[in-house]
């Protein structure tokens, strides 16, 4: 076993991409073998300095990988992130540092760069609390039984507007703009780049087995493009030659409550579906009352899903907007050095101010319950009574909460 220090944690360079993979996949407990396809389709992703790897000689036993994204905020603005992905110490070299090595690593030069925050999506809640992360935003898939749902088998009321399928090509043509009004109203929201697109339309495909899902496209009257469903379905029959189907979702955006409503409706309402997956939504999503009977959308999966990491508080916290007006003074404990210290926020619904200041504070936080609160989908009282937020001052949960909460929950759609 080498020390630590034998190990170089470094940039990778292109010619090391392929064994930086198959790193990868070893860590993620995948066949450790890089067919010349998936690198041919990870070129598109690869970015200098951006991955990391940790290298014994010319083995490559660790990855990490960051590259620039944009995180909706309370209110619409988008903020600079660092989103972190592709993080794995293999089996044998792991609990030695090498984490948190690249870790501190990328989070120092996202920092430099002026990110506000750092995101990731966590493997296991466990691991990036002790770097400041904290859980933003959860999501939710709810299992539809069809039948049950009492929607109208006869389909959706289209109110003038039409539901086309579309081809992978079109998909790439008309979804970004679809997806840019919906993130501008959804806080927790993350960008998506071009190759997001291909890679989820199958232009780019990174793994054989590979299946074209159905694209719906829910048009309003008006021929705006309001919604857009990507679904598979299985083929299933009961003994008695019963069709038994279930559609799972693979991912719906929407502009507009009405192009959810008919998505939805028009998913339950197709021949031989007798169930319906949804896919990761919001946890307040409207699709369980958007059925005559909402039991009959049973919660089956629910998780946290983007963890936030605040590398700059003033700048994270006048981004957001507010809805009341008030002032609240922080206290953000960062071990890291990176963002503690304490600042005021002096909040109106026309804009807010934050400043550091010497003030006494109103409540002291760790900088990782900061990043659960920023989102508004977390209560300060709830982590008071918890014991991770610290009252200063009799009442200053619920002042904060007043500030920070939301009427509806963040919700970001994607894995990365
Ligand atoms: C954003 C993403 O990509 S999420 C994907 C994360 N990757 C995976 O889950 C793949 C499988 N696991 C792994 O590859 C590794 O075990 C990792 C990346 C999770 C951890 O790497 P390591 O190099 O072992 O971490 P490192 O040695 O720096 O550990 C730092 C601390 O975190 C703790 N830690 C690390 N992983 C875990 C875990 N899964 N659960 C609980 N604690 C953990 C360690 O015990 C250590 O604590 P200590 O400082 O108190 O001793």
């Amino acid at each position: 076993m080498s020390a630590p220090a034998d190990i170089d944690v470094r940039p990778i360079t292109e010619a090391e991409h392929s064994e930086w993979l198959r790193a990868l996949r070893a860590g993620f407990l995948r066949e450790p073998v890089v067919s010349a396809a998936e690198l041919a389709a990870r070129r598109g992703q690869f970015e200098h300095g951006r991955f990391i790897g940790a290298f014994e000689g010319d083995r490559c036993v660790a990855t990490f990988r960051s590259f620039a994204q944009e995180v909706t905020a309370v209110g619409g603005h988008l903020v600079a992130a660092d989103a972190i992905s592709g993080v794995t110490v293999t089996a044998t070299h792991r609990r030695r540092g090498l984490l948190t090595r690249m870790m501190n690593e990328d989070l120092a030069a996202a920092k430099e760069r002026g990110d506000v925050l750092a995101t990731l999506i966590a493997a296991e809640y466990r691991i990036y609390g002790r770097y400041g992360f904290g859980p933003a935003t959860s999501g939710t898939e709810w299992t539809i039984d069809v039948p049950r749902a009492g929607l109208d088998p006869r389909g959706p009321d289209l109110r003038g507007g039409r539901i086309d399928l579309v081809d992978p090509d079109e998909v790439r043509k008309l979804g970004p703009e679809l997806h840019d009004r919906m993130r501008r109203a959804t806080p927790g929201a993350i960008s998506r780049d071009e190759w997001w697109w291909q890679l989820n339309t199958g232009a780019v495909r990174t793994e054989p087995g590979w299946t074209e899902p159905f694209f719906a496209v829910y048009r309003a009257a008006d021929g705006t493009v309001e919604g857009l469903m990507a679904y598979e379905v299985d083929e299933k029959w009961a003994d008695t030659m019963q069709p038994s189907n279930t559609a799972s979702v693979r991912g719906m955006i929407a502009s507009t409550p009405a192009a959810e409503r008919v998505l939805w409706h028009y998913l339950c309402s197709i021949d031989w579906v007798m169930r319906v997956k949804s896919g990761w939504r919001a946890p307040d999503d409207l699709l369980p009352h958007l059925l005559p009977n909402p039991p009959a959308a049973r919660i089956t999966m629910q998780a946290d899903w983007l963890w936030v990491r605040i590398l700059d508080v003033v700048r994270a916290l006048e981004a957001r907007t507010y809805e009341g007006e008030g002032t609240l003074v922080l206290e953000v404990v960062d071990g890291s050095g990176t963002s503690g210290g304490r600042y005021l926020l002096d909040a109106t619904p026309d804009g807010a101010s934050c400043t550091a200041t010497t003030r006494s504070a109103d409540l002291t936080l760790d900088v990782r319950d900061l990043a659960t609160l920023w989102l508004g989908d977390e209560s300060a009282v709830r982590l008071a009574a918890l014991g991770r937020v610290r009252e200063e001052r009799a009442g200053a949960g619920r002042g904060a909460d007043a500030l920070l909460r939301t009427s509806r929950r963040p919700w970001c759609p994607d894995m990365f």
